[in-house]
Parts: C-alpha cells; sequence; structure tokens
C-alpha cells in the first residue's frame, strides 16, 4: 500500500506548482526531485492560473508574503479548485503579524484547501487561539490533537500539524505519527518542504488522510536514517535528500509509525 503510492509518485512524476518563500525555493525544488516529483516555482499573477490548471498539486506559502504574492495564491487556488486540482496551505508563521493572519484567513476564505499543515503555534493562531509564535517557530506544547480536530472543524478542511509528534485529522478520524528526528527543526524550510510532499502524495493518492500519513511517515523515516549518517545540520541536510530519493522499502515498513485515534477519545 504505501509502497505502492511511492512507487506510483516515482512513475507519474506529479507536477507541484508551487508559490512559496524566498527561503525555501531551492531546498522545496531539490526535496520534491528527490522523491520523483516534477517542482516548478510560479509566481506571477499572469501566469499561475494557466500554472495550476496542468499542475497535479498546488501548493501556497505564505512564508515571505507580499500582497501581490497572496493576490496570485488567491488566483491560483481558485484556479486548481476548479480544474478539480488538490490544493496544500502552508500558514507560515501566522500568529506573528496581522498581516499572516489575515491573509491565511482570506485565502481559506476564498479558496477551497485541500489540507493545511502548519506547526501547533501556526494552526492555533488561525484557528482563533492566542498563542505565542517567534517568527516561525512555535513556542511552548500545545495539545495538538484536540487542536487538529478543532481547526478541521472550524475551516472544514483536512489539518495536519507537525511537530516532535504530528497529527492528521478530518475532524472526526485522527492519526498521529511518531517518526522524524530533531535535527528536521536545525534546517530550515523542512516544514515547508513537507508541505510540498503532501502535495505530491496528494497528486498520486484521492484519500487525503492516506496521503498525508504516509507522506509524513516517509518523511520522518528518511529523516531518521540521515540521522544515522549524520548528527551536524549540514551534512544531514544532504543525507536527508538523499534518503528522500533512497529511502530503503523494507526500512520505511518496518519504521513507519502511524497510529489512529477516533474522534472523543482523549488517547491514541
Ligand atoms: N522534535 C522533533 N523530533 C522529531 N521530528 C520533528 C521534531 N520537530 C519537528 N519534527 C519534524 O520536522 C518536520 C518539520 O516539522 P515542523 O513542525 O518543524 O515544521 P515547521 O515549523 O513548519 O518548519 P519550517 O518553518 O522550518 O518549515 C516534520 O517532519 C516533523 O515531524
Ligand atoms: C526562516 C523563514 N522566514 C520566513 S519563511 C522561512 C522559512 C521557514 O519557515
Ligand atoms: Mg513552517
Amino acid at each position: 500500500m504505501k509502497l505502492t503510492q511511492i512507487q506510483l509518485l516515482q512513475e507519474k512524476q506529479p507536477l507541484i506548482h508551487n508559490i512559496t518563500n524566498q527561503v525555501v525555493m531551492n531546498f522545496t525544488a531539490n526535496g520534491l526531485y528527490a522523491i520523483g516529483a516534477s517542482p516548478v516555482m510560479a509566481h506571477a499573477k499572469e501566469e499561475v492560473e494557466e500554472m495550476a490548471q496542468i499542475a497535479d498539486a498546488v501548493v501556497l506559502n505564505i512564508g515571505t508574503l507580499t500582497q501581490d504574492q497572496v493576490d496570485a495564491m488567491i488566483l491560483a487556488g481558485k484556479s486548481a479548485n476548479k480544474a478539480g486540482v488538490p490544493v496544500v496551505l502552508d500558514p507560515v508563521g501566522v500568529g506573528a503579524t496581522t498581516f499572516r493572519t489575515s491573509s491565511a484567513l482570506r485565502i481559506l476564505d476564498e479558496v477551497d484547501v485541500t489540507i493545511i499543515r502548519g506547526n501547533a503555534g501556526e494552526v492555533a493562531n488561525l484557528a482563533g487561539m492566542e498563542v505565542k509564535v517567534k517568527g516561525v517557530d512555535v513556542t511552548g506544547d500545545l495539545q495538538n490533537e484536540n487542536l487538529a480536530t478543532l481547526a478541521a472543524k472550524k475551516f472544514n478542511t483536512n489539518i495536519a500539524i507537525t511537530g516532535e509528534v504530528d497529527v492528521v485529522t478530518n475532524g472526526l478520524s485522527r492519526y498521529r505519527i511518531t517518526n522524524g528526528h530533531p535535527l528536521l527543526t536545525k534546517v530550515t524550510g523542512t516544514g515547508c518542504l513537507l508541505s510540498a510532499v503532501i502535495g505530491a502524495f496528494l497528486a498520486v493518492e484521492k484519500d487525503v488522510l492516506t496521503a498525508a500519513t504516509t507522506a509524513i511517515s516517509y518523511y520522518g523515516v528518511a529523516a531518521e536514517e540521515a540521522a544515522q549518517q549524520s548528527n551536524l545540520p549540514g551534512s544531514f541536510q544532504i543525507n536527508f535528500l538523499d534518503q528522500l530519493n533512497h529511502l530503503n522499502m523494507e526500512a520505511f515498513e518496518r519504521k513507519s509509525r502511524i497510529s489512529m485515534g477516533t474522534f472523543g477519545s482523549e488517547h491514541f
């Protein structure tokens, strides 16, 4: 099952249209190539509608947003919606400034977003809870399962909250993924790339929760494998890209940790 999605991805080489931030553009393109997808960054209002139409997934990331870029994201998102192309929103830094928060909310208002992927602070602020966000990083501990469920219901969409433990939910079914490695927090854009990788899995798997949980687990196991070869951020980043490309499938099957919880239960 998991194997099939990755093989499908490598066979299909889906086109992933990213409107993303200036920090992570190169890393995101390399990471998408590594998993077998085909990245394109296209930001201009003049072309985003056309690009979104031919894409297999659209990823909207507000990391270094400008008003023009938010307008372009809405054009791209609407065009993707018309063409039945899945849309991922990465609400980078929501809660840090009012511009980020209001822009993300405007995108959610105007675009039918397939899944939101962010850290706990970003999702909490998006859902209207005032949690402190330090730039693009979360501070403190949050109850991610309950927060994800609340946000999924509020925005009537799927939510992935990532961190030490990752949670994916549509408001009813909940999954927890416990793969990953702390070195992922020492390389910029690992969350941003994960949002794009979720887009790539959505291009080959229609079930959103399956696509997202598989993508997050695959990504986390790749990080665990990379961390066995390097314990510093620079070499880890390179080894991680290699593992995304060449993850041993037997290791993935053995190390993948996805567990299911149900709505209303306090524990998984
Ligand atoms: N303490 C941790 N231990 C293991 N894995 C982690 C830890 N923190 C984050 N991760 C993993 O790192 C990846 C990125 O998630 P994170 O929540 O850090 O994104 P983010 O805050 O949006 O990052 P960025 O803004 O740098 O793109 C995910 O795969 C997540 O599972
Ligand atoms: C560091 C940083 N600042 C804006 S976007 C970004 C990339 C990771 O979120
Ligand atoms: Mg982020």
